[in-house]
């Protein structure tokens, strides 16, 4: 077991290698719960305000906020590392492999036109994979109950991971070799990203999914653009279509495939299959059935807005509860929930939280979509400016990110804003840029103080810079823009 302190904050984390036995400190793990649930004192001699089960964004967070404010706390973890799925297996390396194949991608196809040339340019991947682990490493070294224990992969009925041919991100994001075919199950965020990375590095990437739509929570007119941006990243998409057989027999991996709705049959052949159809909450072992924790139907486990259970003194935070699964979101989570132990006010707006699908080029978003404005039956109104019309998006060639097309209409890059029609009060903000995981954050601003889109039209936005799409997309909304 490694145990280290931020003695400064005085809290503690306890994390340990699960190599040995997983059920044995599964056991352990829920038999402390219990413990706890009942008023003992922690493992050892020493008497705790909080125990935080799981040390990932949710639950480090918390941990070192709850010793910020005061309370005598320790944050136990599985794993050997801190940082959780995030750090570990998600956020992080998923990032570093995103940046090393754009610079891949972006040295094959758009150096030349900048006056930059190669003779040649070829992958490493050990060198990349060993780039991404040293990000990974650099990072982890770094009585209330708080389960902050995450999310694991969705599995999906008759397809088994084996982390070699059939893999969850965690084996997407260590293949030894570049497949030639890459299947994506799922268009969600975790398959168009990992499929970003190996379609990029050379994969014929095809990714099937269920819904009508990629990324089903996006809005409909930003996904649009935003698949054909990937189509023509070569990327493939076969939509509302269903796996309904996986064959591993031989040296790949052969899937049957029907529309979703039934028909006929046919065959997709690959190296690799991705299996990204959505997390679920990760709860085995704790035993929250002895104590009595009530859980949804999908086992997300049900908290009240000061993130307490049902059952005394145990409160709940991050991907095991309801809510979008963001780390983020775990973050804010962890501390307004520690901020309610400690008899102070939290609060989380999940109306207010950004998402980032981290391609390229990027799409984020903040607030409402025009499909959910309108479900709701409220009047709006719509502002939109192009990116090919930002002096900075074409001085950088990166109006949509790929010089070749950048003259196609259809396939430009957008910010887009959806405000009320009475009040002009911002509803929903949209952005597909390169940078629009940045560019987002005037608009979170701007919601959480619940600003209006003539608000950001009057603010002064330097010049060149890509932000200034969003003023010109707020002057849309409500007057017109001055650039289009
Ligand atoms: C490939 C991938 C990429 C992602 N990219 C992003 C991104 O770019 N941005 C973003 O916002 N989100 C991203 N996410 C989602 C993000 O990782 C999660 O939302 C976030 O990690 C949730 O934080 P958490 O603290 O709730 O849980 P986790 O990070 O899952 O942490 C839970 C921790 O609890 C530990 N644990 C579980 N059970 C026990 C037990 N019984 N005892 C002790 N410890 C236990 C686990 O080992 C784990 O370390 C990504 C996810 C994946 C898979
Ligand atoms: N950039 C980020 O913030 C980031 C990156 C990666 C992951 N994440 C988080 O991780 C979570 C999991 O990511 P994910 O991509 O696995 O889930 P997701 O919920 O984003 O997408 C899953 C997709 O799979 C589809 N699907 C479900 N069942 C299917 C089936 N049987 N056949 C075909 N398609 C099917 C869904 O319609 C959906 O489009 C997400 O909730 C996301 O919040 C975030």
């Amino acid at each position: 077991m490694a145990m280290a302190s931020i003695a400064k904050r005085k809290a503690y984390f306890l994390t340990r290698n699960l190599s040995n036995s997983p059920s044995a400190d599964a056991f352990k793990l829920s038999y402390s719960l219990t413990k706890f649930s009942r008023g003992f004192a922690t493992s050892g001699s020493e008497e705790n305000d909080v125990v935080v089960i799981g040390g990932g964004p949710g639950g480090y967070v918390a941990a070192i906020k709850a010793a910020q404010l005061g309370l005598k706390t320790t944050c136990i973890e599985k794993r050997g590392t801190l940082g959780g799925t995030c750090l570990n297996v998600g956020c992080i390396p998923s990032k570093a492999l995103l940046h090393s194949s754009h610079m891949f991608h972006e040295a094959q196809h758009s150096f030349a036109s900048h006056g930059v040339k190669f003779s040649s340019v070829e992958v490493d991947l050990p060198a990349m994979m060993a780039q991404k682990d040293k990000a990974v490493s650099t990072l982890t070294r770094g009585k209330n109950i708080i389960i902050a224990t995450g999310s694991d992969v969705k599995s999906l009925p008759g397809i088994i991971i084996d982390e070699e041919k059939i893999v969850s991100s965690t084996g997407a994001l260590a293949l030894q070799q570049i497949p030639k075919k890459l299947v994506v199950i799922g268009a969600g965020y975790i398959g168009l990203e990992m499929g970003s990375v190996w379609a990029r590095l050379g994969s014929a990437v095809t990714v099937v999914e269920f819904a009508p739509d990629i990324v089903p929570s996006m809005d409909g007119e930003v996904r649009k653009q935003f698949q054909r941006t990937l189509e023509k990243q070569k990327m493939k998409f076969m939509l509302k279509t269903k796996v309904v057989g996986v064959d591993t027999s031989g040296n790949g991996v052969k899937l049957t495939v029907e529309p979703a709705s039934g028909g006929d049959q046919t065959t997709l052949e690959a190296d690799v299959v991705l299996v990204s159809a959505g997390r679920t909450p990760f709860t085995a072992g704790l035993g929250l059935d002895r104590i009595g924790v009530e859980t949804d139907k999908g086992g997300r486990i049900l908290v009240n807005e000061r993130f307490a259970t049902n059952v005394s003194s145990v409160y709940a935070i991050g991907d095991v509860i309801p809510g979008p699964m963001l780390a983020h979101k775990a973050e804010e989570d962890g501390v307004a929930c520690v901020e309610f132990i400690a008899g102070k006010h939290g609060h989380v707006n999940y109306d207010k939280v950004p998402g980032v699908v981290y391609t390229h080029p990027e799409v984020a978003s903040v607030g409402k979509t025009e499909e959910q404005v309108k479900a709701l039956g409220v009047e709006y109104r719509v502002g939109k400016f192009p990116f090919l019309a930002n002096s900075r998006a074409k001085a950088i060639d990166d109006a949509e990110g790929l010089v070749k097309i950048i003259a196609e209409k259809d396939a430009e890059g957008l910010v887009k804003i959806i405000a009320e029609k009475e009040t002009d009060k911002i509803l929903g903000v949209h952005i597909m840029a390169l940078n629009a995981g940045e560019l987002i954050h005037e608009a979170v601003l701007a919601l959480a103080y619940d600003a209006n889109s003539e608000d950001i039209s009057h603010v002064c936005h330097a010049h060149p810079t890509m932000s200034e799409a969003l003023k010109e997309a707020a002057l849309a909304t409500h007057d017109k823009p001055i650039h289009i």
